[in-house]
């Protein structure tokens, strides 16, 4: 077994974990295909890998076929003809997909994962033994109990953009809940999260089973605060040549599941995608999401338990010895963030300064555009304890919804903040600069993200007047106030930290606030 573990270890490339990571990816979305594998298409890479982060992710998951029983007779000198006593085949291995805090991204995840196969039986009635598993982090130590949520890396640990976390998440051990996702099945259910907490809830499974996870190693690809780990393991240890033939076949598609086809693939299929069929928001949920086949029976089991008649005996035990095969699915992982609040601003407008200046987040800052090429989320926490996320987006830019700028890539990390604070540069046009008019960002503003959700804007949201320090902010500042109504307007110094304990209270306000409010401006004034 050890040794077939090192074969697959070798086999599969080591997990990345990206240091640079944001700190917190609370929901992952999955969406399954309900069509077949697309055709390959060749063409334009991902733009968001090429980018470094990976928020969205295709994977092919397929659980181990079962072992086939064993058809063997002991002989004795009583007994010439012999005793039927091969045992059954093992189940295949399931591929789990569970939601961990030490994950930040897709990136160290496998395109394709695929359940070890149930071993074969063997003669004296042993059942093909438990558990190989397959690492997908290089490493990792092989765990007795992973049916609980664990800690193997904190995000709020590495150092990167995030801060230390204050507040005290219960770490929530659902472990599966018998919870079935059911994706590896015939019908899934799309499901419609709305409090963006609940997660999917099904009937039994195997997850809840200790035994089950005997000897199964969990070992992970990172990501975050909420994230997603896969593991696979195995019920039976198969005989090697047999299971590495199968796996080099499965490994072998990769090239036609091309990472850079991905992307575009997806808007091909959008009408073949059941979206949102399961969300994963918990440290320790699982959801397996490709089961392993049966095992076959032998012949000890068939002879003991269904004594089929001597005519059709052999054709029987031939029949019911094959495994069966593990199913197939084909994913969509997105991953979205659950910040109370999203900063949202065109480039440079001051969005990190103020994240720091707010939280003890540390953003990188710079005087260019899309300094910011992935989310960055940091923790406000207020006098009694209450704590708001607040996320830090890349800058939008108009026509963002055509996919210019970073487009609606990271749109939906904000697509389930409570509150928007609209971050404007007071002093884009100010000394010569040759950018926007605040009232004409906040117009931009509104629009990409209408055009991203219809009625995104109309949620509490709150305006941040950056860079009142400026020559001349003050007037733009005043300009901003006639013509925006119906929402506050915080006038503030990121840099100088002037201004954010009252942005800090508003933004507290507005998180108590239950009444929706949006931004509210006359068209003809922009
Ligand atoms: N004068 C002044 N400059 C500021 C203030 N806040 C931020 N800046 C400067 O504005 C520039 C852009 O700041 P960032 O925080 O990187 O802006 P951003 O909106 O995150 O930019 P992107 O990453 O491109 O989206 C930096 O040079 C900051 O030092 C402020 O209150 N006053």
């Amino acid at each position: 077994m050890w040794r077939r573990q090192q074969t697959l270890l070798r086999r599969l490339p080591p997990l990345r974990v990206v240091a640079q990571a944001p700190a917190s990816w609370p929901a992952c979305r999955l969406g399954r295909f309900c069509g077949s594998v697309p055709e390959k298409r060749k063409g334009k890479a991902a733009p968001l890998q090429a980018r470094g982060m990976v928020d969205r992710f295709r994977m092919r998951a397929k659980g181990g076929d079962g072992g086939n029983g064993c058809v063997s007779l002991r002989r004795s000198r009583s007994n010439r003809q012999g005793m039927p006593d091969g045992g059954s085949g093992g189940k295949g291995g399931d591929v789990i997909l569970e939601c961990s805090r030490s994950i930040w991204d897709f990136s160290g995840l496998q395109h394709h994962m695929r359940g070890g196969r149930g071993g074969n039986g063997v003669s004296k009635n042993q059942i093909g033994t438990r558990g190989t598993v397959i690492h997908l982090v290089e490493g990792e130590q092989p765990s007795l109990t992973v049916n609980k949520p664990t800690r193997a890396l904190d995000p709020w640990d590495i150092p990167s953009a995030e801060e230390h976390s204050s507040d005290l998440d219960q770490i929530v051990n659902i472990v599966a809940e018998g919870f079935d996702g059911g994706l590896s099945h015939r019908h899934i259910a799309p499901k419609h999260n709305t409090d963006g907490n609940d997660t999917v809830k099904g009937s039994s499974s195997h997850s809840e089973d200790p035994k089950y996870f005997h000897t199964c190693s969990k070992l992970q690809f990172s990501n975050s605060n909420r994230d997603v780990r896969i593991y696979s393991c195995q019920e039976g240890t198969d005989e090697k040549d047999q299971t590495e033939s199968e796996d080099e076949e499965f490994w072998e598609d990769e090239d036609e599941f091309d990472m850079d086809e991905e992307e575009e693939e997806d808007e091909k299929e959008e009408q073949d995608v059941q979206y949102c069929v399961a969300e994963m928001t918990k440290p320790g949920q699982r959801l397996i999401i490709a089961r392993g086949g049966k095992g076959g029976l032998g012949n000890a089991f068939v002879m003991k338990e269904m004594r089929p008649s001597k005519a059709n005996r052999q054709e029987k035990i031939a029949r019911l010895s094959t495994g069966q095969p593990g199913t197939e699915s084909i994913l969509i992982l997105e991953l979205k963030s659950i910040a109370d609040v999203g900063l949202v601003g065109l480039p440079n407008a001051g969005k990190s300064t103020l994240l720091s200046a707010l939280s003890r987040a540390q953003p990188e800052i710079a005087d260019y555009e899309f300094t910011t090429l992935r989310p960055n989320i940091g923790s406000l926490t207020y006098e009694d304890y209450f704590s708001v996320k607040v996320a830090d987006i890349p800058g939008l830019i108009k026509g963002a919804h055509e996919n210019r700028g970073l487009g609606h890539a990271f749109l939906r990390h904000i697509e389930r903040t409570k509150v928007i604070a609209y971050v404007l540069d007071l002093a884009a046009t100010l000394n010569g600069r040759k950018g926007i008019p605040p009232w004409e960002q906040l117009h931009d503003l509104v629009t990409e993200l209408e055009h991203y959700q219809k009625g995104m804007t109309r949620r509490p949201s709150l305006i941040v007047a950056n860079k009142i320090d400026e020559e001349g902010a003050e007037e733009m500042y005043e300009e901003l106030k006639r013509r925006v109504q119906g929402v506050p307007i915080f006038p503030v110094c990121a840099i100088l930290q002037e201004g954010v304990p009252d942005l800090r209270v508003g933004l507290r306000n507005l998180m108590d606030d239950s009444d929706p409010q949006g931004v509210d401006f006359e068209e003809n004034d922009c």
